[in-house]
């Protein structure tokens, strides 16, 4: 017998991840802390619903320490509402921190960038690895400060897996890309498949946004961020950042999608960068 809502007692509402409100509530026999993302699926298909239990069973196999845990789910059917329980971080998200960077004037120092690109390559190494999810590719498909966590220890975890795939409903689409897509692959851009070297390309312009507290690439309108995308031409980064750093963005920000290093790439040469410079 699984979870019921009134296993649980809501603590605040913290935010609205992709698709949904996001509250902080507490497991009432023992204590847990945990997250629930609200999810409604009454403007779904019943195609749509089929896929979102399939990604939901999927995100339930994800267990590893940069990924955030899914813990349960709970379906309430009177109010066509997923519930999605997870681990709660108590660091909060990188979407706040670059926010409060941004409003003190102050950078984020490299040693930390560092450990947030390793941490979340070791996440999409095992989200990118078929033989881990009976030959099914898992594709975050949202990377973003706001996407990623920090746990009491500090430790950086990937989460709000984009359910982009599922929710491609007209109602549901325009939840999902509310926002302004400065991540956007110049391959999905421009209309083709997106595939986990799209995923590499958004950590790009995350590990960017961590150095210059701003995207690569910006633009007020659709059209013209298209165009600086295409070009894939963005500002350097501040320069107290290392040559390393520069060139590890190079790599991440490479244009052409097949010509762009995996996951697995990314974190040998990471960790070649971390041994010849005395660790970062
Ligand atoms: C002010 N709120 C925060 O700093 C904050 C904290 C301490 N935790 C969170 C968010 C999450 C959190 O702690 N675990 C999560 C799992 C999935 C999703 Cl989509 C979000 C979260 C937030 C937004």
């Amino acid at each position: 017998m699984g979870p019921k809502l009134t296993d649980f007692e809501v603590l605040a509402t913290i935010g609205s991840g992709s698709h949904g409100t996001v509250r902080k509530v507490r497991r009432r026999y023992d204590g847990q802390v945990l997250v629930w993302k609200e999810l409604n699926y009454g403007a779904m298909t019943e195609v749509e619903k089929q896929g979102l239990v399939m990604e939901v069973n999927l995100l339930r196999e994800l267990r590893h320490p940069n990924i955030v845990r899914f813990q349960h789910h709970i379906v309430d059917r009177r109010a066509t509402t997923l519930y999605i329980l997870m681990e709660y971080c108590p660091g909060g998200d990188l979407g706040r921190l670059v926010s409060r960077c941004r409003q003190t004037s102050t950078f984020l120092e490299e040693g930390f960038i560092w450990r947030v690109l390793s941490q979340i390559c070791q996440a999409l190494k095992v989200c990118h690895d078929r033989t881990l999810h009976h030959g099914r590719l898992v594709l975050h498909r949202d990377i973003k400060p706001a996407n990623v966590f920090l746990d009491s220890e500090g430790r950086v975890k990937l989460g709000d897996f984009g359910l982009a795939r599922t929710l491609n409903s007209e109602a549901s689409f325009a939840t999902t890309y509310a926002g302004t897509p400065y991540y956007m692959s110049p391959e999905v851009m421009q209309g083709r498949d997106y595939n986990e070297r799209s995923d590499i390309w958004s950590l790009g312009c995350l590990v960017y946004e961590l150095c210059a507290l701003h995207p690569p690439f910006q633009a007020s309108t659709h059209r013209d961020l298209a165009a600086k995308i295409r070009e894939a031409r963005y500002d350097s980064i501040p320069i107290q950042y290392s040559c390393q750093l520069k060139e590890m963005l190079a790599l991440l920000l490479t244009y052409e999608d097949y010509l762009r290093p995996s996951a697995l790439t990314v974190l040998h040469h990471a960790s070649l960068v971390a041994n010849t410079s005395g660790g970062s």
